[in-house]
């Protein structure tokens, strides 16, 4: 498949037929990952799921493309696929303008702003810190004792990102914090699902819940600004304050610092929690695995990680919106037509990745990696919108690895992983493992 035009192909592009009135909304509630990889399996690299009724006037297209050809044409073509979709309006409403949810100038503005505070040099800085909180979390465990890993991993990826953003602790902020973000991403995905959304001053009671939560995130985040004095820190806030853009020499606002903290404070420990409890959940399956990788061999440390994120991709699809008339493999695709990629069915592509479901670390060594095509991989985006906190997540995962697999031998006590793909992928229930000390 390539972006091109090619006239052999039919102009309608294929996809379920859905319910008449409500398309294929019901489908994607009940089961988004499994509906998405239907699709694939039956109708191929492009497929149209109908989000309302039939009837055009009453309804909407939302268009998925699955080849990385196609991911790589959506997701490097800012021009062409923008951010305003009905997902990324839902989190601006509940997370205000930071790097994820901004678009236009002002992304543009904060990206060159923030992009220097995330450079691998400024990253390999926070490694002790990161060690010091993987040697804490590690310590914490009992041997033999059964932990939840998702609960341990989101405590770990939390302190390192509330140490790194505010040179603190925010153990006592945590626990709220970790409550609200499943409520936060079920409310803003539900939002950007519904066929009518209202406004939020409307007071629904799915509206007042969704306001509230978002103004107990605030009100946490307003509690740790409050209470840092200004001194002498190196730790990110700091650089936050500092940061001028490049080119116009313009700091941030108040308020875009608030909401900057606030979406490194989700986006940095949220996905990062996931990735190392998948990996751990997998390496906890597969013992042979786990005792090459708890020599602690960088290579294999990496490649452990990689393909927990590929069997699981923490931002397992995301959306653009074309903004002009387009064409994917030959299918055209009209302005205005929601776009959807998705890591978690590109990842299980068996034209690259043969053997798909299996757990296989060695994907991602040597010419295995290197000869693969860019965008049949892509857990943090690509493009100009990819993460900024790429580097930081896979040290930070990586540090955590390395530390728990050569203390512990960890025994995966699940033997299906139960999900819930809200914004983020997350485990549906307690992720239960048992330490054995090496
Ligand atoms: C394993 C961990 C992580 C994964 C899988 C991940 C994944 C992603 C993906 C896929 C995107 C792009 C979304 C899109 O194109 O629509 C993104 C954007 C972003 N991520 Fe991450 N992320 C991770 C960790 C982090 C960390 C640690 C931070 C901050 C400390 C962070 C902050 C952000 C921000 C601010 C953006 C928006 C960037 C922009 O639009 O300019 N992420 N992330």
């Amino acid at each position: 498949m390539t972006a091109t035009a090619l006239p052999s192909q039919p102009t309608v592009i294929p996809g379920p037929p859905g319910h008449p009135l409500l398309g294929s909304v019901p489908a994607l509630q009940r089961d988004l990952l499994g509906t998405l990889m239907e699709g694939f399996h039956r109708h191929g690299d492009v497929v149209t799921y109908r989000i309302g009724a039939r009837w055009q006037r009453l309804g909407s297209d939302l268009v998925a493309v699955y080849h990385p050809e196609g991911v790589r044409h959506v997701l490097t073509n800012p021009q062409v696929f923008g951010r305003r979709t009905a997902g990324f309006d839902a989190l601006t409403e509940m997370l205000g303008e930071g790097l994820l949810t901004s678009d236009g100038d002002l992304w543009k503005r904060q990206r060159r702003t923030l992009q220097p505070l995330f450079t691998p040099r400024r990253v390999a800085g926070y490694t002790d810190l990161m060690t010091a909180e993987a040697e804490r979390v590690v310590g914490e465990g009992q041997p033999g004792s059964v932990v939840d890993l998702h609960e341990l991993m989101g405590r770990y990826a939390l302190r390192v990102v509330g140490r790194a953003l505010f040179g603190d602790e925010i153990d006592d902020v945590a626990p709220a914090l970790l409550r609200l973000v499943p409520f936060g991403s079920d409310l803003s995905l539900a939002r950007s699902m519904q066929i009518v959304r209202l406004p939020l001053g409307v007071p629904t009671p799915r509206n007042r819940r969704f306001r509230q939560v978002s103004a107990d995130l605030y009100a946490i985040v307003d509690r740790i600004l409050a209470r840092r004095s200004d001194g002498d820190r190196d730790d990110m806030l700091s650089r936050l304050h500092a940061a001028r853009d490049p080119e116009t020499g313009q700091p941030l606002s108040r308020a875009e610092i608030r909401d900057q903290v606030l979406v490194f404070l989700l986006a940095g420990h949220e996905t990062t929690a996931g990735a190392l409890t998948f990996t751990l959940h997998l390496l906890g399956r597969h013992p042979e695995i786990q005792e090459r990788v708890a020599t602690g061999d960088s290579d294999l440390v990496r490649a452990a990680l990689m393909e927990g994120m590929r069997l699981y991709p923490p931002a397992h699809s995301t959306e653009r919106r074309a903004t002009a008339d387009t064409e994917i493999a030959g299918y055209r695709i009209r302005r205005g037509t929601p776009v959807l990629v998705s890591p978690w069915v590109t990842h299980r592509h068996p034209e690259y990745w043969p053997d798909p479901e299996r757990f296989d670390p060695d994907r991602f060594l040597g010419d295995r990696d290197r000869d693969r095509p860019r965008y049949t991989y892509f857990p943090f985006g690509g493009g100009q919108r990819s993460c900024i906190g790429e580097h930081f997540a896979l040290l930070e995962a990586t540090v955590l690895l390395r530390t728990l697999l050569t203390r512990y031998r960890v025994e995966a006590l699940d033997a299906q992983l139960r999900l819930t793909p809200l914004i983020t992928l997350r485990p549906a229930a307690p992720v239960r493992a048992a330490l054995y000390p090496r």
